[in-house]
């Protein structure tokens, strides 16, 4: 049944073409076209349940029941919601899990130091603040130096001013490391905020798609901001000024 094809391509960071992905016999993902170029942050919206997550399993090589063509680089990493650190593993530790060879704890120290968690190199998972271990899940996902990033809702959990802290270090360790982003996020703010090109997800495909001309870092009292998320909360079927209400 499937076509699944996951090797590097030079052109795209993502090339994906007549995806479709079942769950008892329900296509979530019907005949799904994508395209990621390198170094561009992408973000997916959508309403719960229309597949997102789906997607970006198949992206991260996590599922793999699939028909079409899935173009993704070899160099890939994902981090989620939930921070999914192993307990009785240190930071550091959890930090190096999975990567091939015999990676030195300097090397998970580096990471550390990128999402300025380095003074917690040697705590234990359940020490650590809610933004802290997303902090550290994301020095996991950059020590295998991804081409791609993957990051499903990694802000979902966290408190608004942790959320803003988290958010200003996903754009710059992006902008220092020029890899390709897809950010899925139910909040339309945040995709606006950090991403070149938003996409909204629905019957299965990419429904909409808004590219953001606006200069970085984002302000959001530009006008202009105000209206693309407008737009966007239109395409979700929400009414902008109700919401605000
Ligand atoms: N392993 C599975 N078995 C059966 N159904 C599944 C499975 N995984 C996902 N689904 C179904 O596929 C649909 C899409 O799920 P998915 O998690 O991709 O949505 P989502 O857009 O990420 O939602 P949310 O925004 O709420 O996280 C849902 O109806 C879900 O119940």
């Amino acid at each position: 049944m499937a076509t699944d094809v996951h090797r590097p391509v030079s052109t795209q960071a993502v090339h994906v073409e007549g995806l479709t992905r079942s769950f008892d016999g329900r296509a979530v993902i019907d005949d799904l076209r994508l395209d990621v170029r390198p170094g561009e942050f992408v973000a997916l919206l959508g309403r719960s349940g229309c597949g997102k997550s789906t997607l970006l399993r198949i992206l991260a090589g996590l599922d793999r029941e699939i028909e079409g063509t899935v173009l993704v680089p070899r160099r890939k990493a994902v981090a989620f919601q939930a921070p999914r650190l192993m307990p009785w593993k240190r930071v550091w530790r959890n930090v190096l899990l999975g990567l091939p060879g015999r990676p030195g704890r300097d090397v998970a120290e580096q990471a550390l130091k990128e999402v300025g968690l380095d003074h917690r190199t040697d705590a234990w998972p359940k020490t650590l603040s809610g933004g802290e271990a997303q902090r550290a899940s994301l020095a996991r996902a950059l020590v295998r130096e991804p081409d791609l990033l993957l990051l499903d809702e990694p802000f979902g959990a966290l408190d608004a001013l942790t959320r803003i802290k988290a958010q200003r270090l996903v754009a710059e360790l992006w902008q220092r490391r020029g890899c390709a982003v897809l950010l899925v996020t139910h909040d339309v703010e945040e995709a606006v905020l950090l991403a070149d090109r938003v996409l909204v997800m629905d019957g299965g495909v990419i429904a909409h798609e808004r590219r953001v001309d606006l200069d970085r870092p984002r302000d959001i009292t530009d006008p202009r901001f105000a209206e693309l998320r407008a737009e966007l909360l239109h395409r979700l079927g929400v009414d902008a000024a109700a919401e605000a209400a």
